[in-house]
């Protein structure tokens, strides 16, 4: 029976596949200086079940920045970097000033801030929630968030992560306790450390899994001398922190710190305002090409295409790797072992000579080891070993996930105890993404008992891998690596000469395979033949397939950023728009003013006719009398003195404060309008720089001021309206009495008396005739008056009416004017970023067709 137990029964996962966005350091010919941009990838552990969630699934508007898809999304450090660290304390007591500089610095420069918990006398438990959440409303989403030991704080807050003291949590504790917290997340949480020592970074870095350090470079050390003491070998960034505090200036060399090879420095706030934004721009060009990590892999396979054929040995821990490659090189050169014994990327390349000295292992600042070998195999063909695809460490995985894409084929060594695991089934796909050529072998074949079972498991393979790598061209040699190697070794120790004097006997069943393979790869290297042929398509279309695969992440991120940019476009228009919305919302508000003033007239022109009809009665003798009398050079009636002291003047006074207030209401309520508006496209568009020239243009559009309704109101005067209704008031007495003479006169004194109009024309006719038909126009007299009033009275309304309205009108546009004014340059942005997207995906689309051609080219590739 085939031991297939692998695929029935999962083995418990150690470590799962994280597919990181950076790529290894190319090999020597390629160093990026230390002060290059890079991605970190961030590793870290994970589990079975989140592997099968991709993160683009679950994070839709996460835009894909790398071309390593994982299970989990592994946040990427951008290097290099500023950690902003910041104390509880300063942020709750520094308030808005201190928010508006952390605001100011995630925008501009800063990737990541660090809030100290119990490390650097951080305060209590209260006060760091407080500051913890008042740090998250201003960083958002826009740097990383990390809390100094306290994961229950950073758990609460949803911040990035924590940052470790020395004698702080294991890395893994912290990391499993928030991953604990939030299973709904696909991103993994960060985990730093404070370290002191070289010893306690390489111990955070490889074995615990931390994802970035944090060095306290004491006064009297030299990072250079700390660098190249260990330092160096660590593989994730490292941020240095000036222990004495006596903070970062240009003077000390921030740059020649970031120069001996530190990802970054940790700030306060108070040196991040002392650098400035100009120093800091000059030392983190922080707006590097996301993809640019993976570009410098497509560089490193042109440069390669004249190199040897790069033969990838891959496959699971302990498959027998090693011993593979010690079988084609004919000798023990690289170690054997039941744990994992390889760790890093191990590249084996020819050295012409044979001596001893000669074969030398040479282990390159990126950690990978070169070695110089003078096997003949390596004549033609460049081999690389590569740590298994489950091994403890995740960086080794990584390494060999990185390696995959600059490989020319892929030996895939699967082990006959264990014959396609889950795992290896997910790094098959992984391959496939490169579209990698592979070609598998079977190792440990001696361990099956006969043939039958030896066939049943070349049948599962073969089937297994032709669906997973859709094709029927599926190659699998069974070998057995260590006898191949035994029969090399006892053969001849001295092998290695030449590949012909090889006494592998076809005869020799367990070794046969082997011979067979050695074969295949053989006649790869003779251009003659098929495979020859297919060996120079397979080295020419490496870059080819990087490329592709650049091309296509391109692609989805340029057509992410277009959907993005016509987002942002279609917000910018909608926001400006919706200025009418708030007009509108202006204009209903605006109703109850109205309805104000209109009833303070109302009211006031009720007050008049009230007046009116008190004052103009026959009755009223005395004042008929005064009127008729004193004539128009005569002090002011009392009437007149009412309307003027009672009636119109407080009216006015009320009716100037009410106006007063419905201009004040404007005034806000647009200005407030305009800042909302300024701040929604401000809080959106935080790179957007805002011209100065607009500037002024906003302000001039806000400064406007209308007065319109309240003037209407200035031009009337209290003392004259009094005048013009005394005047009224005389007339009808006039025109009702002056005809009268003394007798009408003295006989409607009879009137005094009687209390009603009525009543006083009964009487007036009594007395005579003449007198009752001069008297009987007073009604009418009056009602002109009445008339009159309420003709005035609404004219003055209506004149109000329409100032009012148009205050409203100028208001609302100046606040359109003012939104179309700030919003412009956004608009303007998101257009121009739109188009050049739209030119970018018509390039892409021209270097996709020549690489369509360049590949049928390099299909159609002949030895002549
Ligand atoms: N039975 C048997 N054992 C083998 C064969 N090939 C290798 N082994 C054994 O398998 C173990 C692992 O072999 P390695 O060559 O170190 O395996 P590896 O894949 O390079 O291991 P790592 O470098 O740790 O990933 C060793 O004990 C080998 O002796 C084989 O053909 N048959």
């Amino acid at each position: 029976m085939i031991p297939l137990l692998s695929l029935q029964t999962p083995r418990p996962s150690l470590f799962l596949t994280h597919y990181p966005p950076r790529l290894p350091t190319p090999l020597p010919r390629f160093k990026s200086p230390p002060h290059r941009t890079h991605h970190f990838p961030v590793h870290s552990f994970s589990n079975d079940q989140q592997q099968q969630q991709p993160a683009n699934q679950k994070l839709p508007n996460q835009q894909p920045r790398t071309l390593f898809p994982g299970g989990y999304k592994r946040p990427e450090i951008k290097v290099p970097n500023i950690v902003l660290q910041l104390d509880p304390e300063d942020v709750i007591r520094g308030g808005s000033e201190a928010l508006g500089l952390i605001d100011k610095a995630v925008s501009k420069s800063v990737g990541i801030v660090v809030l100290n918990g119990s490390i650097g006398g951080g305060g209590s438990g209260k006060s760091l929630y407080e500051a913890a959440c008042l740090v998250k409303s201003v960083v958002r989403d826009r740097a990383y968030l990390l809390i100094g030991e306290r994961v229950d704080i950073a758990t609460a807050v949803d911040a990035s992560g924590v940052v470790l003291s020395d004698q702080g949590l294991p890395s893994i504790v912290a990391r499993n306790m928030m991953m604990g917290s939030r299973t709904e997340s696909v991103v993994l949480p960060l985990v730093a450390r404070i370290v002191q020592t070289p010893n306690a970074a390489l111990n955070a870095s490889n074995s615990e899994g931390a994802d970035f350090l944090i060095y306290a470079l004491g006064p009297e050390e030299d990072l250079d001398v700390e660098m190249s003491s260990g330092f160096g070998n660590v593989k994730i960034p490292i941020f240095v922190l000036n222990a004495s505090r006596g903070g970062f200036t240009l003077s000390m060399g921030a740059s020649k710190l970031l120069k001996s090879g530190a990802s970054g420095l940790v700030l306060s706030l108070e040196e991040l305002r002392l650098l400035g934004d100009d120093a800091l721009r000059q030392m983190f060009d922080t707006k590097a090409n996301p993809l640019m990590g993976e570009l410098s892999l497509f560089i490193d396979a042109v440069s390669q295409i004249d190199e040897p054929f790069l033969l990838a040995i891959v496959g699971e821990f302990n498959s027998g790797k090693s011993t593979v490659i010690n079988a084609l090189l004919g000798k023990r050169y690289l170690n054997e072992g039941v744990v994992p014994t390889t760790n890093e990327i191990t590249f084996l390349c020819y050295s012409k000579s044979g001596s001893e000295e000669q074969q030398r292992c040479e282990r390159h600042p990126d950690g990978q080891y070169i070695c110089y070998l003078p096997a003949p195999i390596l004549k033609e063909m460049n081999i690389v070993d590569t740590p298994g695809t489950n091994v403890i460490l995740q960086r080794q995985q990584r390494l060999t996930e990185e390696f995959v894409p600059r490989a020319d084929l892929l030996l895939f060594v699967i082990s006959a105890d264990r014959p396609l695991t889950e795992s290896e089934v997910a790094f098959l796909r992984y391959t496939q993404q490169w579209k990698k050529k592979v070609v598998f072998v079977l190792n440990k074949s001696d361990l099956y008992r006969n043939s039958s079972e030896l066939e049943e498991a070349m049948l599962f393979i073969k089937e297994n891998t032709r669906k997973l790598l859709k094709t029927d061209d599926v190659i699998l040699y069974p070998i057995s690596a260590r006898s191949a190697l035994e029969a090399k070794l006892s053969a001849s120790p001295d092998l290695g000469k030449d590949y012909t004097e090889l006494p592998v006997s076809k005869s020799h069943l367990k070794i046969s395979r082997f011979y067979d393979l050695e074969q295949f790869l053989y006649s790869f290297l003779d251009a003659s033949t098929t495979t020859g042929m297919e060996r120079i398509r397979l080295k020419l279309e490496t870059p080819i397939a990087i490329a592709e695969r650049l091309l296509s992440a391109c692609e989805t991120l340029v057509k992410q950023d277009s959907q993005y940019a016509k987002q942002d476009l279609t917000f910018a228009t909608e926001l400006i728009d919706s200025v009418k919305e708030y007009a509108i919302k202006m204009e209903n508000e605006s109703i109850s003013w109205r309805r104000k003033t209109m009833s303070l007239i109302d009211a006031t022109k009720c007050r008049v006719l009230e007046l009116i009809e008190s004052t103009l009665q026959l009755s009223n003798l005395d004042l008929v009398a005064s009127y008729i009398f004193r004539g128009e050079k005569s002090a002011t009636m009392p009437a007149t003195l009412k309307i003027q002291n009672d009636i119109i003047g407080p009216a006015l006074t009320d009716a100037q404060k009410l106006l007063g207030e419905y201009l004040k209401w404007l005034q806000s309520n647009s200005a407030r309008g305009g800042k909302q508006y300024k701040e929604q496209f401000e809080k959106r568009w935080t790179s957007v720089t805002y011209p100065t020239s607009q500037i002024h243009l906003e302000a001039h559009d806000m400064a406007k001021k209308v007065d319109l309704s309240i003037r209407v109101i200035e031009n009337i005067s209290a003392g004259a309206t009094s005048k013009l209704f005394e005047k009224q008031i005389r007339e009808a007495f006039l025109g009702t009495f002056g005809g009268l003479g003394a007798a009408g006169l003295s006989a409607s004194l009879l009137t005094s008396v009687l209390p009603t109009t009525l009543e006083d024309l009964l009487a007036l006719g009594l007395c005579s005739a003449g007198g009752f038909i001069a008297i009987s126009s007073f009604p009418a007299r009056k009602q002109a008056i009445v008339d009159k009033v309420n003709e005035i009275a609404d004219g003055l309304a209506r004149e109000v009416e329409e100032a009012m309205q148009n205050d409203l009108m100028e208001t609302v546009g100046n606040l359109e004017n003012f939104v179309k004014t700030i919003g412009k340059p956004y608009q303007d942005a998101a257009q121009e970023r739109l188009d050049k997207l739209l030119d970018l995906q018509e390039e892409l689309s021209n270097v996709d067709k020549k690489l369509r051609t360049l590949r049928i080219e390099i299909q159609n590739v002949h030895v002549s």
